[in-house]
């Protein structure tokens, strides 16, 4: 399987931060059509490595390689939901929908984009809501929406930046049997962070504990079988993945 994300010795540092990387000499790699999270405690720099994938922030040092994304133009091309990713209240589920399109640098046809719109509505249950406002919906309904946003940036590579952590624990469960579904029919490669061990261990096929600066801890590959099931949290061999996942995110508190 080949790489769809390539990270070399990469180090940032923010302007301001001259003496303090926030990340240093991270390395790491996802293969095409991955699903993996990145967890670890506040501050250990997840937000920003996905800043830095995205293409909002260059490194300082190092190199990040996305498939089929030529180097220093990954700004458009990855798709990027950012955590508080809001939809605009002033603006339909429609309207959000082509946010991006209105502000990319690449001319799309508008047409055709409309189409996709309608038929991801459609895929995401939730067609009949084109002209609703973000507060006509629930909160589950509110993150597919951002969630088809990100998807109609395009590009093979989706960063989700703890995409669920505000909804209920049954809408939670709910979307990740539906994120997992989308998953697997796209095709798409994910990196996906997350503060909720149980929510990393059912969804990805590998987790990445991150100490602050960056150090990879852990990088661990999830033994379940797909299709995975929440009742699969009670698995033996993942209640001990999951207190080593604790006891080592908290010895680094
Ligand atoms: N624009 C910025 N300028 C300077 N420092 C920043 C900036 N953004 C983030 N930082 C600092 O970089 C470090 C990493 O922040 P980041 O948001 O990437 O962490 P995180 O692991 O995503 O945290 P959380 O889990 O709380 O979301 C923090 O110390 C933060 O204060």
């Amino acid at each position: 399987m080949s790489n769809d994300v390539q990270i070399d010795n990469m180090t940032f540092t923010f302007p301001d931060q001259r003496h303090s990387p926030v990340l240093s000499n991270v390395s790491m790699c996802v293969k095409k059509g991955e699903f993996v999270s990145l967890i670890g405690s506040s501050g250990s720099g997840k937000s920003t490595l996905f800043k830095l994938l995205a293409g909002l922030l260059e490194p300082t040092d190092g190199t990040i390689e996305i498939a089929g994304v030529p180097p220093g133009q990954r700004l458009g091309r990855v798709a990027y939901m950012p955590q508080k990713d809001l939809l605009l209240s002033w603006r339909t589920v429609m309207e959000n929908c082509l946010l991006p399109s209105e502000l990319a640098l690449r001319k799309q046809d508008k047409v055709k984009l409309r189409a996709d719109i309608m038929a991801g509505l459609d895929r995401f249950g939730l067609s009949g809501y084109e002209h609703a406002y973000p507060d006509e919906l629930s909160g589950g309904m509110k993150q597919r929406v951002a969630l088809l946003r990100t998807l109609l940036t395009g590009g093979q590579l989706m960063l989700l930046d703890e995409p669920f952590g505000a909804l209920d624990a049954m809408t939670k469960r709910e979307m990740h049997r539906w994120l997992l579904e989308l998953w697997e029919n796209l095709g798409k490669t994910v990196l996906f962070i997350t503060h909720d061990i149980e929510e990393a261990l059912l969804l990805s096929d590998r987790i990445i504990l991150l100490t602050p600066g960056g150090q990879q801890l852990l990088d661990m590959t999830v033994p379940l079988p797909r299709p995975r099931h929440s009742d699969m949290v009670y698995d033996s061999d993942l209640i001990q993945m999951r207190q080593r996942l604790e006891e080592q995110l908290h010895a680094k508190l």
